[in-house]
Order: structure tokens, then C-alpha cells, then sequence
């Protein structure tokens, strides 16, 4: 296996009595890479972290993670090179933030002395030493990611980290999530929030009901989806050009009109326009995250 990849699953299957959580996936990460993984409940995304993890065993294929067999005995060694943020984290009310992270460090062997430094990084230091039952969601979740820190983890696996944050806590978590990547970490985040990771994520997955079903980067995935781009243009009220424009565009209303085109025929289509006189405003619509995953799962439907 090259060395580039710091995850490498291969055909794996999970199958929970005849039920397969994950069937037949192929994955690879590379070092330095944020890959999202997208799908509906029950799509097979913390089956497949918690595969990666160790935590289960595939019932087929094989899991490998910085080189190891997820399986074998040496994986537990560099079990310390992982960093976990769960879906749903459950912290002692009792213990101050300092103190739960305290108690992470020791359980990954970790030094004390980074803890401070930590804490500020993910914007709790001035409540370390507040009890974690007085905290909000935000703080909490900010918390976790703390502990999923510890250590300068290789591989980051973030189970929906941003459910429930607010937008500074979420541009925070991105932020944290760009440094990891410049220092060649790699994160991979299951999420239901498909719009937030654009320009976030190098690449996505998507997943529908234990199987991957598309894979790549957000321009990939759009020329995939061959979804068509809309241009929509505004001609002066009572101009007389709607009558020169060329059959292909629709009206939209009284003073707008679309028309739907491939990427590729995008500059054309716009060059056409240059003997049309009046057009008071160009938009062009490329589809959305939403857009493809929605057409990647209708796809899958018929
Ligand atoms: N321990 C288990 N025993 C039996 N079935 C399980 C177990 N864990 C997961 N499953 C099933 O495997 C499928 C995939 O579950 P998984 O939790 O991986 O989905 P998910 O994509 O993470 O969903 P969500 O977005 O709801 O967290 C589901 O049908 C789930 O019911």
C-alpha cells in the first residue's frame, strides 16, 4: 500500500445478521485530505468510523489504517495517531473543562501541558474552569473536539460534528479543520449538512443504504451528475429584445428569462446574447450540493 494513503478500505461488508450496515466499499484517504461522508440516516456513514476505529470487524474486506491491518495486534499502537469526535458525546457535569481534558490526556497518555493551549484554540479557555454542566451545546461540542485533538492525530474521524452549533462555532471547527489539513492530517466528517461543506471538503462521498454511490470532488460530482447550470437574464420592463432572443430561452416572467445549458455550453450561451440590447443583469445558478446529492439518490431509485 502506498504510503500517501493514510486509510485504505477494501471491499468492505458489515452485516448485522442479514442486514449489510456496509456493503462491497471501497475507500482510500489520502494524507492531507478533508472527505465528507453524506447520506441518509441509516446509510452505513458511523459504521464505517467506527471500522475505521476498530471498534467493529468488517464481516468482509479488510481496514487499513497508517499501513496496519485494522485487525491485527499492531493497530493498537497506532490507535494513539486517531482522533474521535462521537455523534452524540457524553461529558461529566461535574468536572470543569480543564479537568475532562485532563482526563482524555491521561487516558492517550498525553502531556498536561498542551491542555491550556488546546482550550484556547477551540475558544473555551475562559470557562476551563467552569463545570461542564453549565455549559452550552456549543461549548460542549467544543470541548469534545478538544479531546479529539489530543495528540496532533494523523487521522481525524468526526461523526456530525456540526450538529447543533451555530455559525462562529461552526466557522471555528472549519478553521481547526483547514490547520489539520495544512499540516497534512487527514479528517473525514460524516454529515447530514451537505450546503456548509462547500469549499470545505476536497472530496465527497455519498452513501445510500450501506453502499457508496458517488465519489469526488464538488466539480466532479457536478459533471457526474450532469445536472444542467441555469442562466437567467433581465431585460429593460418593455423592452422589445425578448423577441430576438433565440428559441432555447424559456420566460421566466415578465422581464426574465432561462435557459437551462451544460457546463460546457455555458460561455456560449452568454456570447449569444451579445446582439440582444438591454439586458439589465446576468445570474447563473450552478447546482448546489443539495442539488446533486438529491439527483445522486434519485438516481439510485430508479
Ligand atoms: N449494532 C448494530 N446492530 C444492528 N444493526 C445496526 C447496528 N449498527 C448499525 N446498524 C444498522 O446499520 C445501518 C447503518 O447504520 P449507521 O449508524 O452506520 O448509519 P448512519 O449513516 O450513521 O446513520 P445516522 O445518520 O442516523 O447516524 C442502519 O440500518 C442501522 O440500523
Amino acid at each position: 500500500m502506498s504510503s500517501k494513503y493514510h486509510v485504505v478500505l477494501s471491499g468492505v461488508s458489515k452485516a448485522y445478521a442479514k442486514q449489510f450496515a456496509v456493503n462491497n466499499v471501497d475507500i482510500q484517504l489520502k494524507a492531507g485530505e478533508c472527505v465528507a461522508l453524506a447520506g441518509h440516516n441509516g446509510a452505513g456513514k458511523s459504521t464505517i468510523i467506527k471500522l475505521i476505529l476498530g471498534l467493529i470487524h468488517p464481516t468482509q474486506g479488510k481496514v487499513q489504517l497508517l499501513g496496519h491491518d485494522v485487525s491485527s495486534r499492531s493497530a493498537a499502537q497506532i490507535r494513539g495517531q486517531i482522533g474521535y469526535l462521537p455523534e452524540t458525546v457524553a461529558l461529566h457535569p461535574s468536572l470543569t473543562g480543564a479537568e475532562t481534558l485532563a482526563f482524555y490526556a491521561k487516558l492517550k497518555k498525553q502531556p498536561l501541558a498542551n491542555n491550556p493551549g488546546l482550550l484556547s484554540r477551540v475558544g473555551i479557555a475562559q470557562a476551563a474552569k467552569r463545570r461542564v454542566g453549565t455549559y452550552s451545546k456549543g461549548m460542549r461540542q467544543r470541548l469534545a473536539l478538544a479531546q479529539a485533538l489530543l495528540g496532533n492525530p494523523q487521522v481525524l474521524l468526526f461523526d456530525e460534528p456540526t450538529t447543533g452549533l451555530d455559525p462562529a462555532s461552526r466557522q471555528m471547527f472549519y478553521e481547526i479543520v483547514s490547520e489539520l489539513r495544512n499540516q497534512g492530517s487527514t479528517v473525514l466528517l460524516s454529515t447530514h449538512a451537505l450546503a456548509e461543506l462547500d469549499g470545505q471538503a476536497d472530496r465527497i462521498i455519498v452513501m445510500k443504504n450501506g453502499s457508496k454511490i458517488a465519489d469526488g470532488s464538488m466539480s466532479e460530482l457536478r459533471q457526474q451528475s450532469g445536472l444542467p447550470i441555469r442562466i437567467r437574464i433581465a431585460l429593460t420592463p418593455g423592452s422589445e429584445s425578448a423577441g430576438k432572443l433565440p428559441p432555447v430561452w424559456r420566460k421566466h416572467n415578465e422581464s426574465a428569462y432561462d435557459l437551462h445549458c451544460s457546463e460546457q455550453d455555458k460561455v456560449q450561451a452568454i456570447c449569444s446574447l451579445g446582439h440582444i440590447n438591454g439586458i439589465n443583469n446576468i445570474e447563473i445558478h450552478t447546482p448546489s450540493l443539495d442539488d446533486m446529492y438529491a439527483h445522486f439518490l434519485r438516481r439510485e431509485d430508479v
